[in-house]
């Protein structure tokens, strides 16, 4: 199976890259909560809190193994820049879908992240590249044998949200979101107004204002409130 994809990275995708990484989650959460988009992935969470992630998604789903053999991380030579590996393994916690091995060569290819809907493994070794991985946790049972690829580039389930090839995905301490590719840049322009209304309250307070009147003042709580 081919599973070669290109990874030319434009220009637009240089800014949104930049604008992505100056937010946090919690801004683009509030953003996404006040245009109504879903794209919240409940459950997946870094393997180290001090992981940032940003880049597009290379989608791939998994199933459970029937008559013929399965692999694991088949894919990995043909990605690079500006990719997120979002692999959907259905939330099993039963049998990895990353390792060490794959994480290296990602490095190598200069891949940005993986986001598991499952768990992987060897995660002393991969956490100590800085190398971006969120999941649902890790355990040592290898998916080989136990998983097959189902479908490479379609649309996968991640935490609930679904994420389709080229869709941004944003990930920080608090978790990883997927913000649908055609809203990115007005979920930016939400996200960014939501990150210096904050900024404005932390200023307040810093000045010795109430938290109550800074937050008055910028109306806070409505801050994610659909229009
Ligand atoms: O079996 C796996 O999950 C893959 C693995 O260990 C590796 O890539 O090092
Ligand atoms: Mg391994």
């Amino acid at each position: 199976m081919s599973t070669t994809t290109t990874t030319t990275t434009t220009a637009a995708d240089t800014a949104t890259t930049a604008a992505l990484k100056a937010l946090s989650c919690t801004d683009v959460s509030d953003a996404m909560d006040r245009l109504g988009i879903a794209g919240h992935c409940l459950g997946i969470m870094p393997l180290d809190r001090s992981f940032r992630l940003v880049g597009r998604a290379w989608t791939l789903r998994y199933g459970p193994v029937g008559r013929d053999p399965g692999t694991v991380g088949d894919y990995i030579d043909d990605l690079g820049p500006g990719q997120v590996v979002v692999l959907d393994n259905q939330g099993r916690l039963d049998a990895t879908v990353w390792g060490d091995l794959l994480t290296y060569t990602a490095i190598r290819n200069g891949v940005e992240g993986t986001v598991i809907d499952g768990v992987c493994r060897d995660v002393d070794r991969s956490v100590t590249t800085g190398y971006p991985v969120f999941s649902r946790g890790n355990w040592m049972r290898t998916g080989k044998d136990r998983v097959r690829v189902e479908e490479i580039g379609g649309p996968v389930s991640v935490g609930g949200a679904r994420v389709e090839p080229g869709d941004w995905l944003l990930g920080d301490g608090d978790g990883v979101l997927c913000i649908p590719a055609p809203r990115v840049h007005e979920v930016i322009t939400v996200a960014e107004e939501i990150r210096n209304a904050e900024e404005r309250i932390r200023d307040a307070v810093r000045d010795g204002r109430s938290l109550r009147a800074a937050r008055e003042e910028v109306g806070y709580h409505r801050l994610q409130t659909r229009r």
